[in-house]
């Protein structure tokens, strides 16, 4: 893997604070980055957009403590999702928990890969918290490709709080890196790979989203 990668921080006392900092890559698309078309395969604007997995903590209906966050297609390479904040999701008393955002918002951003067909995981997400989240408030999301270099998808998503048009809560820039069906095989637990192999829906949607880079 060519990723980029930090180095452990020297001892403490030896280097400038600047000098230890670490040079992350952007979450903006580079130039030649292109905007492609939503793919063929797309789902229609306004579709639901099912869970990619049953029991991911993220969107899957079978996971009690999970988000269970559900993602409609926009019109363009956008999606709407909805994440009502429970109280297994609390950080401070009453408040969503910081880390539960941020999964809200990577689900969302990941959900865009089905507009572009592509199997695609998390490489980079930066996050911006704006104002705090209580516990029972529908945090409603907006997330758009900004754009497409090589494997790398880069997007944008927004949360806001008391309605679609509500103040913004949180906001969130992302790079995805496009994978084969391998990277889940090869590096999932071999009972959960088998027992989803074994589900012909899943095999099958997951086998339509083999990417040939
Ligand atoms: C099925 C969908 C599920 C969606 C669930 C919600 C989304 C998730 O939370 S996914 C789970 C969290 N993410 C992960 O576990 C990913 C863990 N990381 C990895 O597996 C690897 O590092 C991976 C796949 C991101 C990249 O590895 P690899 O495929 O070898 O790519 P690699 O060749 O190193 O890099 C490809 C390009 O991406 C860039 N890149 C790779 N990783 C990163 C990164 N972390 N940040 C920025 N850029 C990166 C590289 O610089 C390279 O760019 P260029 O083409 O310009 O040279």
């Amino acid at each position: 893997m060519n990723g980029p990668s930090a180095s452990p921080p020297a001892p403490q006392g030896s280097e400038e604070p600047a000098a230890r900092a670490v040079a992350l890559p952007p979450t903006t698309p580079p130039a030649g980055a292109v905007l492609p078309p939503r793919a063929p395969e797309a789902p229609a604007p306004g579709t639901l957009l099912g869970s990619h997995y049953d029991h991911c903590f993220g969107c899957g209906p079978q996971h009690p403590q999970g988000l269970q966050l559900t993602a409609v297609a926009g019109e363009g390479l956008d999606v709407t999702a909805e994440f009502t904040v429970r109280p297994s999701h609390q950080g401070g008393p009453g408040l969503a928990h910081g880390g539960v955002l941020v999964t809200a918002m990577d689900e969302t951003l990941g959900t865009l890969n089905w507009l572009l067909h592509a199997a695609a995981v998390t490489g980079r997400l930066e996050t911006d918290f704006v104002r705090p989240v209580p516990v029972d408030a529908v945090l409603h999301i907006r997330a758009w490709v900004t754009g497409v270099h090589g494997r790398k998808i880069y997007s944008a998503a927004e949360g806001r709080i008391g309605g679609p048009d509500g103040p913004v809560a949180i906001r969130a820039q992302a790079l995805f890196v496009q994978v084969k069906l391998e990277h889940f095989t090869t590096h999932g637990r071999p009972e959960d790979i088998k027992k989803a192999m074994d589900d012909p829906d899943l095999f099958k949607r997951a086998r339509a989203f083999e990417v040939n880079p």
